[in-house]
């Protein structure tokens, strides 16, 4: 079992969901990074989600795309985050997850990119515009260096190929809850109860929901549909107005939601 899916199942045994936060890398500078990170830490997020600012992130609705114009104009580069998590990677204690677009990655290079990685300790790595027909190259750079490709499952996705990304996906499987961009939502389809049930079910990894989870109790009712919830633009924007205590109450809505079926 890979570092990313151990550090899951540990929240699964004691009964609670995992919390993963997705933050931009270098909003309000790069010397943010290691704060934001340690704070994050010591509240008892279960992974980090570490995204690189991008000039054309197709995947992103505005909060992220503003986030990432904030950090591209401090001068925040896929390299420079990468160097800054290595020197105070012996501080991190919570599995990162890098969430890029191929782009960067191709310019740093794959094996320097794969080499960086290693340095700074990250356990996994989100591409979304890899598809999963792409994606063997980036395993097969990326997994010597103990870093799982872990893939996103869209509500359209057909049977057989969901099938396909639940199997190839390494960590966790990154179950997308609406159709779109990132972002708030006030509301999601009806019909996701019995999505996460197939996925699960042709899933050996946990299956974590993301996008559109920005209120505490949208992160008890997506919890409840898997092992967990990533939450990216609601927590870019409390981190931006400095508003930590939001972070704290969505965090602590993730805790002691014990799995109705065990009840
Ligand atoms: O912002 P949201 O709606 O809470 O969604 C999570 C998301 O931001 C984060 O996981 C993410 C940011 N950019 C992405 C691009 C693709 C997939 C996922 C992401």
């Amino acid at each position: 079992m890979t570092t990313l899916q151990q550090a899951i199942e540990q929240v699964k045994i004691a009964g609670n969901k995992a919390f993963v936060p997705y933050i931009m890398a270098g909003d309000g500078g790069l010397s943010t990074i290691k704060p934001t990170i340690l704070k994050l830490q010591k509240l008892g997020v279960t992974v980090i989600e570490v995204g690189i600012p991008f000039t054309d992130p197709v995947a992103d609705g505005p909060t992220i795309e503003q986030a990432g114009e904030r950090a591209l104009a401090e001068g925040v580069t896929l390299r420079k985050v990468l160097e800054t998590l290595a020197v105070f990677r012996e501080e991190i204690t919570v599995p990162l997850v890098v969430m890029t677009y191929f782009n960067p990655v191709l310019a740093y290079g794959l094996v320097s990119f794969a080499e960086a990685c290693l340095a700074a300790g990250v356990k996994g790595l989100i591409v979304p515009d890899v598809p999963l027909e792409e994606s063997a190259i980036l395993r097969e750079k990326l997994n010597p260096h103990g870093v799982d490709i872990v893939q996103l499952v869209s509500l359209t996705s057909p049977p057989e190929r969901i099938a396909r990304i639940a199997t190839a996906s390494q960590g966790f499987v990154y179950a997308v809850t609406v159709n779109g961009i990132t972002g708030t939502r006030a509301s999601f389809a009806d019909d996701l109860a019995g999505h996460f049930a197939r996925l699960r079910e042709l899933s050996n990894i946990p299956v974590l929901a993301g996008f559109g989870i920005s209120t505490p109790e949208q992160v008890v009712s997506m919890g409840e549909l898997g092992d967990g919830v990533i939450v990216g633009s609601a927590i870019v924007t409390a981190l931006h107005e400095g508003d930590f205590g939001k972070v704290e109450a969505l965090v602590a809505a993730s805790k002691n939601m014990r799995e109705k079926s065990t009840l």
